[in-house]
């Protein structure tokens, strides 16, 4: 069965995995996951941009975009809402072990369902508040996209860093330097400036670790 979007989605999406270096055949599973989550949004509400083309830029090439900062092999997406950006994350690095987190009940529904339908096997998807997430171990890399203020965020998912692990925060065109108020023992390393196939803007990553 084909799992096609519409031609200039496809198009884009096989253009993009190109130019960001990654196999094309992420581009049926990924497929898949946007057909799945438009169906789902009628209901659910999971995301406000509705267009595939859109839907690949924002949501698919801008989640893919950050890799190369991402060290694994047990990474967490915070408040990952309809799975962004662990569900691209990890249908590309399928040796890696991913938390998808989210406090909403739905966001949870839907990522447990995703991951059946997709056949997902290296995501565990979490419904909890970050700040009451208590797992065993420790992340690599815990990351989050449009989750909240880099000071917020280290503060609320700082505790789930192993000890050489990262906080990485995903900003917009502007990385919304808060870095002076970032809780103690914790600083910005780096923010790398990324360019996101498709998409004219800058985007940010912030790069965060224990002092
Ligand atoms: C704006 S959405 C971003 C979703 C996704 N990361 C994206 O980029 O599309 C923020 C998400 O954080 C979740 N959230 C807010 N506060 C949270 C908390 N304290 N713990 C866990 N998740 C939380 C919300 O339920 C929501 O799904």
């Amino acid at each position: 069965m084909s799992h096609a979007l519409t031609p200039a989605a496809d198009e884009l999406l096989r253009r993009g995995l190109s130019e960001l270096s990654l196999s094309p055949t992420l581009a049926d599973p990924l497929a898949r996951y946007l057909r799945l989550m438009e169906r789902w949004n009628r209901a659910y509400n999971l995301t406000a941009v509705r267009d595939f083309e859109d839907m690949v830029r924002l949501h698919l090439l801008d989640s893919l975009a950050v890799l190369p900062w991402v060290r694994g092999p047990r990474i967490a997406d915070i408040g990952t809402g309809p799975g962004l950006p662990g569900i691209p994350l990890a249908l590309a690095c399928p040796d890696w072990q991913l938390v998808l987190l989210d406090s909403g009940g739905k966001k949870a529904r839907f990522l447990r369902q995703a991951v059946m339908e997709l056949g997902i096997a290296n995501v565990v998807v979490v419904q909890d508040r970050v700040e009451n997430y208590r797992p065993d171990g420790g992340f690599d890399t815990v990351i989050s996209r449009a989750f909240a203020a880099t000071t917020t965020f280290t503060r609320l998912a700082g505790h789930l860093c192993a000890p050489t692990g990262r906080l990485l925060a995903m900003k917009g065109r502007d990385a919304d330097d808060d870095s002076e108020a970032l809780p103690d023992g914790w600083r910005v390393v780096a923010t790398h400036s990324l360019r996101v196939p498709g998409l004219e803007a800058v985007r940010h990553l912030v790069e965060i670790t224990k002092d």
